[in-house]
């Protein structure tokens, strides 16, 4: 997959029809907080961002406390946002709904 760091132009069309992530002040990196039942369906859903992570071989940065998942992606290796960070948010997006 292609990780070249996105134009502002392609970042803010992906960033239309991605409901609820923040993008940063530096436009490097997206954002979004999540609530679950508890802590198991919180884990649970950290569990299946996992799986997808390593598959894409893209990784969250993240922080859990009991039912809340922040969680925030950018592409390192690029210094701001790839195709990667859009596909692992549409998947997560997916999930948590
Ligand atoms: C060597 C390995 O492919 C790279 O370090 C990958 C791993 N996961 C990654 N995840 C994220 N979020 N950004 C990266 O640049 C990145 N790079």
């Amino acid at each position: 997959m292609n990780s070249k760091r996105l134009t502002d132009n392609v970042l803010a069309q992906n960033l239309a029809g991605l409901d609820g992530w923040q993008l940063n002040d530096d436009s490097t990196a997206i954002s979004r907080s999540f609530r679950f039942r508890d802590f198991n369906a919180a884990f649970g859903f950290m569990s299946r961002i996992a799986l997808m992570a390593e598959r894409l071989d893209h990784h969250p940065e993240w922080s859990n406390v009991y039912n809340r998942v922040d969680i925030t992606l950018s592409t390192h290796d690029v210094g701001g946002l790839s195709e990667k960070d859009m596909v692992l948010a549409r998947f997560i997006n997916e999930l948590g709904a």
